[in-house]
């Protein structure tokens, strides 16, 4: 079909209320003269400021919130009857940090212009004193009070004939932001002509909440959603959709005047928050549930989240992030121009639109779309034009969706109309920009088949979509489902976590923090705000623990510390970024109300508001009982990484407790804990990876031959075992059949009296009832450590007390005997998990009498003969000559991996460096790894697949590199 310029007029077409939703033409006016700057500081500012200083106490019988909504409710009230219906101007001054204008201005650079305009020596008093102003500060003062209390000492107040207005002052800050951002002409603040000019004729009062508005100040911290919501009630929501005061004032002035679903929506040239397809761990029959048994697949491409605004017929393009960073610099600001933008070719009627997109890269050498890591690496150094198209790789625009045309926000339509007027309107252009294929779908069989194929192809995962769901903002909900295989020796998903804190001496560790959401506040403020009806509350209690973009972050909690895969460079640039945001804890601690420490609290804290996100990898939680302590979350990551700096979220993108919460729910799933999650006991599939242990344990007695190890010895097994250094389960059927297969007998039941009691052995690694019943028979029971060790040494090996279980006194005494004070053996050769244990007993002082209760020790892993400690790595022949290959493999087992012979044992793949994603042997061994995942119903864990460069970089970095940054590209 031929595209005209009014398909969407077209019967199947948007209903005709999408089409009259231009905005309205009418822009706010204020019919008086801009008032001053003083008259906003006495009106709000002060009035806001008392409140907040008389505090809870209560003056009459009015909530503090309440107290608040008064304040603001009356200046609101002030302004539409004295000025008029614009209230942009004092928005931008009210509401600093969401104000565009970038003024650079920290507090250091404040100090320093402030007194050098008093004109004081280089390196006062003073100015000593004002740096540290943190020291002094109690609580609620800030920067600004005391710059104001050094000028009134030394300046008396002006008395300027005229005084500030409003708009003055704002234009005073857009000239600053010009000169504090001119190329090559930059001049320092004392030399600003704007700033001074405020300086000489501002009154204290002003001149207060002047430094604060320049240092972006939340002036009136926390009231932000009751001044926009008094001023208009869809206000907060809809700045939360356009990221842009000015476009909010400008469209919501009458308060009768209330948004539709719908005006939440697009709007040309500004940034919307993208729908986010959401995780879910259940089977692929429920996922078909939620989606109506009717759906598309397509690829989760890894890239950037990108959204092109084409305007004007393409006369201008904008490239924007979904923070609403600009990238058009770099793909391009028209159709004329641009790696990106030139090659978007619409259909000649389109005037204008908003698409969906990813941004990734494209190989031009080998001719092949990067699979991910790379993509993000190399996008991360080409952010100049120059560095984008260079070096063989070039950016390739992937369209997901279509959400406007030609004046129309779409987000009502089903999807797949989008996506068919999508394809009518827009022509790819090869390896530049392209449509995302998809397939339509409807049951499981289709989930499962795709996600095979995804693994097989080296992919991310696959994104599932209801056929006939409508775009929404910012939600991430039941209509678009991420579907990715579960990875072994590793927690979920990489986490989005927020630096809060930080040793300065120690410059390679930065302590990281969880977002807590406001479920549940205390109640007396919700029903004052209901009663004020300034919030609406979440009645979706279904939905309760699901995060969103329009849940508040209550506070922020501690959760890890962080010393890997931070470079030099990425410490600079967080530095450089959180300057002046850092407070010393023995000066101050923060408010448990904003930060909340464990027992581990960093030497140096700073606002999670004012802080970066960074992408961790979470190889395991830590929820011993000291890390229980440690940090406030209740436990804290094992061996985490940080893979980036994320400039494209910020502190509201941080992961939350309740993300981590269900991670840990979905994780201990069925069965008694992660440990099992692995290694479901039903499943045969499982069960044969599990032989992984006994294989281990044969190998090492010489090429897995029987022994007569237990030759006249009979055994009794009463439960599984869990490997403390492992983490593995070896199960009760398993210790049966080592011991069988190394000449010992089972007997199954004590009755049985045909045994001698020296020769009979009773091992349990659990108290179960049988086992404490035996135990108070005086019986000793061993634990399966000691089987394990026997077969291991191919001998049997004498009782030490990590063998025992629960033994007699004289028994216990003589196995001492045989060790030292760590617990280290005198008579039997010492294996790299035995040393782990004790090198771990060592650290934590355990008594030695408890190994078998030791969970596996965070700091064991700094030690670099266990970097892969826990690794089962699978080498395939075929990748590497032998030689390359002997060497790799003594190089996994000197740092303290463990080699698997077979695929199915393994929870690393490793190929060669030279593999290349598309040769034949590797997507043949991606397609075992699919296959193993093809006999089940819901994602499973699959080993990582990496090139040996990542053993080599995690040798180097002294720790576990994330994998897939190390994919065969
Ligand atoms: N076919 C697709 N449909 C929707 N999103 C896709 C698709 N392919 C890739 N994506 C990307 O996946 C992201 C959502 O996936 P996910 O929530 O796992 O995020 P992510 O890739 O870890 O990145 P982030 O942490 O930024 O959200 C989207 O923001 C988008 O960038
Ligand atoms: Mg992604
Ligand atoms: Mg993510």
């Amino acid at each position: 079909m031929e595209v005209t310029e009014g398909f969407v007029d077209d019967a199947e077409a948007p209903p005709n209320d999408v089409l009259s939703l231009e905005p309205p033409e009418d822009s706010p006016k204020n019919f008086a003269p801009s008032p001053d700057f003083l008259w906003l500081c006495e009106e709000l500012f002060i009035r806001v400021e008392d409140v907040k200083k008389q505090g809870r106490e209560r003056l009459g019988s009015k909530p503090i919130s309440m107290r608040y909504y008064d304040v603001i409710h009356h200046f609101v009230k002030l302004w539409r009857r004295t000025v008029g219906d614009d209230i942009y101007p004092a928005f931008a001054l009210i509401l600093p940090y969401r104000d565009r204008r970038i003024y650079n201005i920290k507090d250091y650079t404040l100090v320093k212009a402030v007194c050098n305009y008093l004109a004081l020596p280089k390196q006062s008093a003073t100015e000593k004193r004002l740096l540290k102003w943190k020291r002094r500060a109690t609580r609620g003062s800030r920067l600004s009070n005391f710059c104001v209390t050094e000028i009134k000492k030394r300046k008396s107040e002006p008395s300027p004939e005229r005084r500030i207005t409003i708009d003055k002052l704002n234009e005073c800050l857009d000239q600053l932001v010009e000169e504090r951002n001119a190329k090559g002409g930059f001049k320092g603040l004392s030399e600003s002509p704007a700033f001074n000019f405020c300086l000489q004729n501002m009154t204290f009062v002003e001149l207060k909440f002047f430094f604060d508005i320049i240092l972006k100040y939340r002036l009136i911290g926390g009231q932000e959603d009751k001044l926009l919501s008094c001023w208009h009630p869809d206000a907060p929501e809809y700045l939360s959709v356009v990221s842009d005061l000015k476009t909010v004032t400008k469209r919501l002035w009458n308060p009768e005047n209330r948004l539709r679903h719908d005006d939440l929506s697009i709007n040309l040239g500004y940034a919307f928050v993208p729908q986010l397809a959401k995780k879910v761990s259940v089977s692929y029959e429920k996922i078909c549930g939620k989606l109506k048994n009717d759906f598309v697949i397509e690829e989760k491409m890894d890239g950037e989240r990108i959204q092109v605004h084409y305007m004007d017929f393409g006369g201008s393009v904008k490239f924007l992030s979904r923070r609403g960073i600009d990238f058009s610099y770099l793909y391009g600001e028209s159709i004329s121009e641009g790696p990106v933008a030139q090659y978007l070719k619409f259909n000649p009627n389109v005037k204008d639109c908003v698409l969906d997109c990813e941004m990734i890269t494209y190989d031009t050498d080998r001719g092949v779309v990067l699979p991910f890591g790379l993509v993000k690496s190399s996008a991360r150094q080409a952010l100049s034009m120059e560095g984008i198209c260079t070096q063989g790789y070039r950016p390739m625009l992937m369209v997901l969706d279509l959400v406007y045309l030609n004046g129309v926000s779409l987000i009502k339509l089903p999807l797949h109309q989008r996506k068919e007027y999508l394809v009518k309107i827009l022509t790819p252009f090869p390896h530049a920009v392209d449509i995302l294929s998809y397939v339509r779908c409807s049951d499981q069989i289709a989930i499962k088949r795709s996600l095979e194929r995804a693994i097989s192809m080296g992919s991310e995962g696959i994104v599932l979509k209801n056929f006939n769901s409508r775009y929404e903002i910012g939600a991430r909900n039941d209509n678009w489902i991420k579907v990715k295989p579960e990875y072994l020796e590793q927690f979920g998903e990489n986490m989005d976590l927020i630096i809060i804190g930080r040793d300065p001496g120690k410059k390679d560790s930065l302590m990281c923090g969880l977002a807590v959401y406001e479920n549940e506040s205390d109640a007396a403020e919700i029903k004052a705000a209901e009663e004020a009806e300034i919030i609406s509350l979440d009645s979706d209690r279904e939905e309760a623990d699901e995060p969103d973009h329009n849940k508040v972050i209550k506070k922020f909690i501690s959760f890890c510390i962080i010393a890997n895969g931070i470079s030099q460079e990425e410490f600079k640039d967080i530095d450089r970024r959180t300057r002046g945001n850092w407070t010393k804890s023995e000066d101050r601690l923060p408010p448990s109300s904003l930060l909340e420490f464990g027992s581990k609290i960093p030497e140096e804290w700073i606002d999670p508001k004012k802080s970066l996100i960074i992408e961790v990898k979470a190889r395991s939680l830590d929820n011993t009982e000291s890390s229980k302590k440690k940090f406030s979350a209740g436990c804290t990551l094992h061996g985490g990484y940080c893979r980036r700096i994320r400039d494209d979220k910020d502190w509201t993108g941080c992961y939350s407790l309740s993300e981590l919460w269900r991670e840990r729910r979905q994780r201990s799933g069925t069965a008694i804990g992660s440990l099992n999650k692995k290694y479901p006991k039903t499943d045969k599939a499982r069960r044969k990876r599990n032989d992984i242990f006994v294989d281990q344990a044969l190998e090492m007695d010489d090429a897995g031959l029987k022994s007569n190890v237990f030759a006249n010895l009979y055994f009794y097994v009463l439960s599984d075992y869990i490997d403390p250094e492992l983490n593995t389960r070896i199960t009760k059927p398993q210790l049966n059949n080592l011991i069988k297969q190394n000449s010992g007998m089972l007997v199954q039941n004590l009755i049985s009296k045909h045994h001698m009691e020296n020769s009979f052995r009773i091992i349990s690694g659990k108290l179960t009832g049988e086992c404490k019943s035996l135990i108070n028979r005086g019986y000793d029971i061993l634990s399966p450590r000691w089987i394990l060790d026997c077969v291991s040494y191919g001998k049997l090996v004498r009782i030490e007390p990590k063998h025992c279980f629960n033994v007699s006194e004289e028994l216990m005494k003589i196995a001492r005997e045989r060790v030292d004070r760590f617990g280290d053996s005198f008579v039997s050769t010492i294996s790299e998990q035995q040393l782990e244990s004790l090198i771990t007993s060592n650290i934590d002082s355990t008594p030695v009498t408890d190994y078998n209760h030791m969970d596996r020790s965070p700091e064991l892993s700094q030690v670099p003969i266990f970097l892969f400690s826990g690794r089962i790595c699978y080498v395939p022949e075929m990748f590497f000559s032998a030689t390359e290959r002997a060497a790799l493999l003594s190089k996994i087992k000197l740092y303290g991996g463990l080699v698997a012979s077979e695929l199915i044992n393994c929870n690393l793949i490793v190929v060669s460096m030279t593999t290349c994603s598309r040769d034949p042997p590797l997507q043949k061994l991606r397609e075992s790894v699919a296959q193993l995942i093809a006999n089940f119903d819901s994602p499973q864990p699959i080993p990582h697949l990496v090139t040996s460069e990542w053993i080599d970089r995690s040798i180097q970095e002294n720790c576990q590199v994330p994998e897939e940054d190390f994919y065969p590209a």
